[in-house]
């Protein structure tokens, strides 16, 4: 707040010369506001220097709705009292000197006396009128302007004060108002006669017309003055001072990561701003860009920052520098043979929409000149139709031309920049993150000055699109929104990772995973903006809900990405992956339920993955950590054969076998493996050899053998009489394993085997897990705690298989493993890794 113009942003000294400024209605809010301002025109290090402002926050308004009422009968008298008393009690702040206090009240009051006289007229005539209209709008730069210079001479400054209607001289043009040049320069030079001050305080919007009454400037018309008074006093910078840090890349409330950018030539700022951007009317920039003077867009609550530089050369940059989105458009367009290579149809087309005083948004006509189509304001479209029926009323009784068609509810998104100019890949960035956005694009347009392009898209998919066009050029991070079902073993360490890695994953990576919801089996939590902080917490609170509201939230996000990470062992959550994938959401899953489940759903699953662009991850599903899907995929996608896999794929059970050497029971080593998180939460699918069939099934169908979980010969280790009954139950009899375990281990022991838990998928296409003895001195027999190996025999590694090995089971290594999907995912999406 402290630091001054001068240091805020240096300029050469020596050649500066005048440096106008404007500040806008938030700069000017109150007394507090209006003495900022003050501090930082009088810190300001240049020669010359003249202010323009705009009316205290929200007084345009106000005076509008005072004509407002007045015209309409209603008492205006308690606004106009407390208009009165806000600028009555700036001044009383502002001028504390009794005289010069005294001297600008009753001014305040003679202008507001003034204002009532106006507002009586109009109550009696019922109407504003033009005239008196434009006079009442223009009285709050009046009153600003004379607070701002009063306070600035009660500082001992020396600033003289402006009113614009005696010197800007404006006539109504096709484009606003345009401005007589000659006749106001020499205005100026006849005030600057007998007001030679360095420093100026000027009013901003009004001006006088032709016929010397008072007019305003019209919409964003104190920055308009803020370019023509920079013209005139011949200024060698403009700083428009307003309430941001200047232009944003994208509007901030669509786009919470848009960043400010650092400069824009004058052409991009045109663009930016026709489309949207509200910083910058292309209007305020005409002067401006006649006299190659550069704009300054800068924060006057963070006067240290170094805001937008707007200028002919616009700076370096990505080639997308800003992007922009315009709401409450429509779809207009006219289709039929009889429009090929008709000269014409385009000056039909548009002659038409004129005569209709229709501002045409976007233009799209393919090659083939059979269709041609603009996109129009929504509330104009009915119009526009009516136009182009009317126009082409021959063509479509003789069925030249199918009619009028018209969409409602578009919106028009526009990637802006001068750096796309000539280079390749642009358009496909833009457009691939679309698709991966599952935005469908309705009309393209883009000049051949390729400095914007432009796309129609549905109003319901507009904040979506903006977003991940924002964050495909690197103005953003990539943002994914983020669920994870089953904060369990696995779960649990997942999220932990996760909050761990997410500061170097934005910063290094530019990806955001925003974890939007939480579920296990009995609580819900969603939440707006990322659980960051105590993922537990927000889960402890949670209530009840279904996994229909998770899924609704995570699509209602307007984030490009949506993705679920089911980290539960549940066939119902299973069961959901088809409708899932089927919306958009991607799928990331340790659970192998998806998987390995009844065939009809794994067909339902890739059926879903096959016709959109959603996509299932599931490598932790076998192996845990280990890359045993990726290898054996990389196998086949080169070219190779599987011949037959073999192996220990169950952490658990080649944790058990290591370990246990007949001197502890066998049912102490299954409660310390479930302990450490190794087993299956029920640990029956482990000993039953269910979980080591169902990876079985996985890697045989990701050769593409459809084989089902059936159809695998299994060796149980479970008693018969142990199978059934609850988790808590067959835990609490374990000691049931016991005595046959022990058997089985000293028959392999007499022999000098070693027990180990082997699973097989031939080449004869039979599968089979069972526990095997196998010699002491074989290749299984010599593994570490938890270690899976995975043998892949194939064509190419027919004499010497291909071996994945490493341990396979665990809550962390697990994670890593849905982590790591999650992060290929994401760098398939657009994510820098
Ligand atoms: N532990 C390991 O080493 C490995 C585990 N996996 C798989 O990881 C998954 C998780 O295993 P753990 O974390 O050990 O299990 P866990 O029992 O510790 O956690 C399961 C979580 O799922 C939740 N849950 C269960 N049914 C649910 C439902 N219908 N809706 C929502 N949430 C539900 C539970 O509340 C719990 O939070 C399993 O599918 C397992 O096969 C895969 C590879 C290795
Ligand atoms: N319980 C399983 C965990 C991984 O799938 C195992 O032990 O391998």
């Amino acid at each position: 707040m402290n630091a001054s113009l001068s240091e805020a942003r240096p300029s050469p000294a020596a050649a500066l010369r005048t440096r106008a400024h404007k500040f806008g209605g938030s700069s000017l809010a109150d007394a507090g506001r209006i003495r900022h301002v003050a501090d930082l025109l009088l810190a300001a290090d240049e020669p010359g220097q003249v202010a323009v402002v705009s009316a205290m926050q929200g007084v345009t308004n106000a005076l509008i709705a005072l004509a407002g009422s007045a015209a309409g009968g209603r008492d205006w008298r308690p606004d106009w009292q407390a208009l009165r008393q806000r600028h009555a009690d700036a001044a009383r702040e502002l001028v504390g000197d009794r005289e010069r206090g005294d001297a600008l009240q009753a001014w305040l009051q003679a202008q507001f006396d003034q204002l009532a006289s106006l507002l009586q007229a109009v109550a009696v005539l019922g109407t504003p009128g033009q005239a008196a209209h434009e006079r009442i709008q223009g009285l709050g730069e009046v009153w600003s302007a004379r607070l701002l210079c009063s306070h600035l001479r009660e500082r001992g400054a020396e600033h003289a004060l402006l009113d614009a209607r005696d010197v800007l001289v404006v006539r109504p043009g096709e484009l606003g108002v345009a401005v007589d040049w000659p006749r106001s320069a020499a205005n100026l030079a006849r005030w600057r006669e007998t007001h030679p001050q360095a420093r100026v305080v000027a009013t901003g919007f009004i001006a006088s017309g032709e016929d010397g009454l008072p007019t305003v400037l019209g919409r964003n018309g104190s920055d308009y003055s803020g370019a023509i008074f920079a013209a005139l006093f011949d200024a060698d910078e403009l700083h428009i001072w307003t309430d941001v840090d200047g232009v944003l890349s994208a509007d901030p409330r669509l786009v919470p990561e848009a960043v400010p950018l650092p400069a824009l030539s004058y052409r991009e700022a045109c663009e930016l701003a026709y489309f949207g951007a509200k910083v910058i009317h292309p209007q305020t920039m005409t002067p401006a860009i006649a006299r190659g003077l550069p704009i300054l867009i800068r924060n006057s609550f963070r006067p240290e920052h170094p805001g937008t530089r707007i200028d002919a050369a616009g700076g370096a940059g990505g080639p997308v520098k800003g992007l922009t989105l315009n709401a409450g458009l429509a779809l207009v367009s006219l289709e039929g043979a009889g429009l090929i290579g008709v000269p014409g149809t385009a000056e039909r087309v548009f002659a038409a929409l004129h005569a209709a005083r229709i501002s045409v948004v976007m233009i799209s006509q393919g090659s083939s000149e059979h269709s041609i189509c603009c996109v129009v304001r929504d509330y104009e479209a009915a119009a526009a139709g009516t136009a182009l029926a009317r126009a082409f009323e021959r063509e479509i009784a003789a069925g030249q031309v199918q009619g009028v068609q018209q969409v409602a509810g578009i919106s028009v998104l526009a990637a802006v920049g001068d750096g796309m100019a000539g280079k390749p890949g642009v358009a496909a960035r833009l457009f691939g993150a679309l698709a991966r956005a599952r935005v469908n694009v309705r009309a393209i347009a883009q000049g051949a000055s390729e400095r914007n392009i432009s796309v129609a898209v549905a109003a319901e998919d507009a904040t979506r699109a903006l977003r991940a066009a924002h964050a495909a050029f690197w103005l953003s991070a990539q943002t994914v929104a983020l669920a994870v079902i089953g904060p369990g073993k696995v779960g649990a360490a997942l999220l932990d990772q996760l909050q761990a890695a997410k500061p170097r994953l934005q910063r290094e990576a530019g990806l955001d995973l925003r974890l939007r919801a939480l579920a296990d089996s009995r609580r819900l939590w969603l939440g707006e903006h990322g659980a960051d902080g105590d993922w537990r917490a927000q889960l402890e609170g949670a209530a009840p809900g279904d996994l229909d509201a998770l899924a609704a939230h995570l699509l209602g996000a307007h984030l490009p990405h949506a993705v679920i990470v089911d980290c539960s062992a549940s066939d119902a959550v299973a069961d959901r992956y088809a409708g899932w994938l089927a919306a958009g959401i991607h799928v990331i899953t340790p659970n192998k339920h998806g998987v390995a489940g009844p065939l009809p759903r794994r067909q339902a699953i890739d059926a879903a993955c096959l016709a959109g662009d959603a996509r299932l991850r599931y490598e932790a599903t076998v192996g845990a950590g280990l890359p045993v899907i990726q290898t054996l995929r990389d196998l086949l996608d080169t070219g190779d054969e599987l011949i037959a896999v073999e192996g220990i794929l169950s952490g658990t059970l080649a944790w058990l076998f290591n370990r246990y050497d007949g001197r502890q029971p066998f049912s102490a080593l299954v409660r310390e493996a479930h302990a450490l998180g190794y087993t299956e939460p029920d640990p029956r699918d482990d000993l039953s050899g269910t979980d080591v069939a169902r990876k079985l099934v996985i890697l045989a169908r990701e050769a593409g053998r459809a084989l089902s979980l059936d159809q695998v010969q299994v060796e149980s280790l479970v008693p018969a009489a142990m199978r059934h009954g609850s988790r808590e139950q067959f835990m609490a009899g374990l000691d049931g394993l016991d005595g046959p375990m022990q058997a089985r281990f000293e028959q392999a022991r007499a022999r000098g085997e070693v027990l180990r838990y082997v699973a097989r998928l031939g080449q004869d296409g039979q599968a089979r897990v069972a526990l095997v003895a196998l010699p002491a001195d074989h290749a299984f027999a010599h593994l570490r705690l938890t270690d899976n190996i995975v043998q892949f025999t194939t064509w190419r590694y027919r004499d010497n298989p291909l071996i994945v090995q490493g341990p396979g089971a665990g809550p962390e290594v697990t994670a890593a493993g849905v982590f790591s999907d999650l992060l290929r995912l994401a760098a398939a999406l657009g994510a820098r890794l």
